[in-house]
């Protein structure tokens, strides 16, 4: 195992070993601290452009899920068709794993997929930096290669062009379509009508990067899903329910998807959904104002008051961005608050069926505790 050291932005270092691909990376350090999980959120795109630190000290025991695909396209055990994240970064890798779906080791598919993989830093220590200075960026260096030192840059990157699909997907069930987006709307139509011939209600899905396990929450509960690329005029194509995806990076490089969705507000009794990046997106559609968290929410405890009751519910969350409360306009109001630190966690209209949530109702990994918001949001389609 080659000797790596992990250095931040103002200066501190950890030393490590590598288990991943061997390749010095640079991007944003940001720590997450559930206990499981690793599957689900290397392959979830809103960690693009990220080296995701775990605190929970054993990594890897449980090995890796077959990357399988179901009949419609879908991955069978992860959020996406690859990682998204820039590295892990863990305290105590585990070399033996065991688990009945485990096919292959964490090193293994980290190497195979080229993504790099530390071992032996203290994370906890590395996540108390963060807390105290604030979210960073950083790199990770091979020691015996010190001047192969990566650059990048994370603020003002348009993230989400580099993550959502660049074509049409449309799901029903089992099945799935696709349709080139250059497509003319007419002809969408006419195709998307005799794709769903028994007429099943249909929510349009901007893709910012979005989480498989948001499409099959939806699938369960009846809907065709039409996906379309983060910046699609989706206005003119026929649906019943607007839904905005969780995405990678600055929702302030997301201006053109912000177009569309205040286009489709017009309509006052489209039903409208969004989770994280989605809840960013209606917030700037309705107005509000996104500011950078001095450090973001990744886990699988975060608790969120729901608005007007007494009611908390545990969530899984991963931003590092955040609604401005106080710039939300005179008919919108917060849906849920953050128990932590009081920031938002989701948003609602006063009077039209628009609302979204900043945390993850879709789990995978996480409390499904809140899943229930689907029920709400096809219930109003
Ligand atoms: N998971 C997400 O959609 C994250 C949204 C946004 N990129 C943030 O970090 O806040």
């Amino acid at each position: 195992m080659r000797n790596v050291t992990l250095i931040l932005d103002d200066g501190s270092r950890f030393h490590g070993k590598s288990f991943g691909y061997e390749k010095p990376v640079a991007g944003e350090v940001v720590f997450n601290t559930a206990m499981t999980g690793y599957p689900e959120s290397l392959t979830d795109p809103s960690y693009a452009g990220q080296l995701m630190t775990l605190t929970y000290p054993l990594v890897g025991n449980y090995g890796v899920p077959p990357f399988t695909f179901e009949a419609n396209g879908l991955p069978t055990f992860m959020e996406s068709e690859r990682i998204h994240a820039e590295a892990i970064i863990v305290s105590d890798y585990s070399e033996m794993y065991s688990h009945w779906n485990a096919v292959e080791s964490l090193a293994e598919w980290l190497k195979r997929e080229q993504i790099p993989g530390i071992t032996g830093i203290d994370t906890r220590e590395l996540t108390k930096v963060l807390r105290e200075h604030g979210v960073m960026m950083g790199k990770i260096v091979f020691d015996d290669e010190p001047e192969n030192v990566p650059e990048a840059q994370y603020a003002g990157v348009n993230y989400v062009d580099k993550v959502s699909c660049d074509e049409i997907v449309v799901y029903k069930g089992n099945e799935c379509c696709k349709l080139p987006a250059d497509m003319p709307k007419g002809e969408i139509n006419s195709r998307l009508a005799s794709f769903n011939a028994e007429g099943s209600k249909r929510v349009l899905l901007v893709d910012c990067g979005v989480k498989a396990n948001i499409i099959r929450c939806l699938l369960k509960r009846g809907v065709e899903v039409i996906r379309v690329p983060w910046d699609y005029d989706f206005n003119g194509i026929e649906f019943d329910g607007l839904f905005i995806s969780n995405g990678p990076g600055d929702p302030d490089t997301c201006d053109a998807a912000v177009q569309n969705i205040r286009k489709a507000m017009e309509n006052e009794k489209l039903p409208i959904f969004g989770i994280c990046m989605g809840n960013q997106l209606l917030s700037k559609a309705g107005g509000a104002k996104i500011y950078k968290l001095k450090y973001g929410h990744r886990s699988h405890n975060q608790p969120v008051r729901m608005v007007g009751t007494e009611r908390c519910f545990i969530t899984s969350q991963n931003h590092g961005y955040a609604v401005d409360n106080n710039t939300l306009g005179a008919d919108w109001e917060p849906l849920f608050i953050n128990m932590n630190d009081g920031s938002n966690e989701g948003i609602r209209h006063k009077r039209n069926p628009w609302f979204s949530a900043q945390f993850h109702p879709e789990a995978a990994s996480g409390p499904t505790d809140t899943e229930f918001l689907f029920d709400e949001f096809v219930k109003l389609i």
